[in-house]
């Protein structure tokens, strides 16, 4: 198969946001079937936004998102810690579980085999031993080690992360790492959401830089140059400053797919930035672009 043809995402001029508000605009780029991609910018950027639009849980007010390689169900996406609630009473195993609801649905009862493999994905995360504690008994590293083993569960070939390191202990960031460096040998595609440029630098091949407009996106090394780090801050502090600015730029990326090979290998770019600049799919409209302003800022 040639996996170029055809791109695991594909997103066409794509504006997204909330009450019409745009909060990513005109991004064009197509991410290859196997790519390990870091979605990186300032707070505020649109970053969150992006994988909740790729999961479906927000509509585009403008352009396309494509997923032509995508069978159905085999999206996996793990929001931020702080938007699930798991004070609720239930045990490590029970939600690890849900991770088989695509074999099972609502109110199926697991098959000895699928237990084993609920034990086996707790093992895989350093958790055995830990099923039968409620979930909210556990400490920050523990819950996402055990999010980690549900989604591992859901065998998806796209996986969309949010800050999966945030406010968690170094030997856990190392583990998390590792598995998702593993999931990248196995082929699947992968977007995290990552603000240590370190990090980034280390383990991830491709970047994308984001500050509500995509400001650069290819081999990491290309992506993370300290021109593109001021620029993406530029464009954040001129949306603070003046929420009626809106900076139009159209980026059209294709990255070569870098899957099987371990990043580590190539962090000299074994993707390839192609087409920068290309033509917009459709021209902007400036209703689809008027930033949203924040409390204290003028509307417009
Ligand atoms: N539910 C929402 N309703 C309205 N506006 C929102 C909502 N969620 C996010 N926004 C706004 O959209 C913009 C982009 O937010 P988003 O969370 O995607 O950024 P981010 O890059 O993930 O930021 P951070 O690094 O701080 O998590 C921000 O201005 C934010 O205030």
């Amino acid at each position: 198969m040639n996996r170029l043809a055809l791109p695991m995402i594909r997103l066409d001029n794509l504006t997204l946001g909330y009450d019409r508000h745009p909060a990513v605009h005109h991004l064009s780029a197509e991410i290859p079937a196997g790519a390990l991609v870091a979605v990186v910018g300032p707070n505020g950027a649109g970053k969150s936004t992006l994988l909740k639009g790729l999961a479906g849980e927000l509509r585009p007010i403008g352009g396309r998102i494509l997923l032509p390689e995508l069978p159905a169900g085999g999206l996996a996406y793990m929001p931020q810690r702080g938007e699930i609630d798991h004070s609720f009473p239930v045990s490590v195993f029970d939600v690890v579980a849900m991770g088989l609801w695509h074999e099972i649905g609502a109110f199926g009862g697991l098959s000895r085999e699928q237990r084993g493999r609920v034990r086996a994905a707790l093992a895989a995360v350093g958790m055995a031993g830990f099923e039968s504690r409620p979930i909210g008994s556990l400490s920050g590293g523990q819950l996402q080690r055990a999010r980690f083993a549900r989604l591992m569960l859901q065998d998806a070939p796209l996986i969309l992360l949010d800050e999966p390191f945030a406010a968690i202990d170094s030997r856990t960031v190392d583990d998390l790492v590792e598995l998702i460096l593993g999931w990248h040998d196995e082929g699947r595609t992968i977007l995290t959401v990552v603000h240590d440029l370190e990090q980034v630098r280390r383990h991830f091949p491709t970047a994308l830089l984001l500050s509500r407009e995509p400001v650069a996106f290819g081999p990491t090394a290309e992506v993370l140059t300290p021109e593109r780090l001021a620029r993406a801050r530029r464009l954040s502090e001129a949306f603070d400053e003046h929420a009626h600015e809106c900076h139009i730029e159209e980026l059209t990326v294709a990255v070569a797919p870098d899957v099987g090979a371990h990043p580590h290998a190539h962090d000299d770019g074994h993707a390839h930035a192609e087409g920068h600049g290309h033509a917009p799919a459709r021209p902007a409209t400036h209703a689809h672009l008027a930033p949203r302003p924040r409390r204290g800022l003028p509307r417009h």
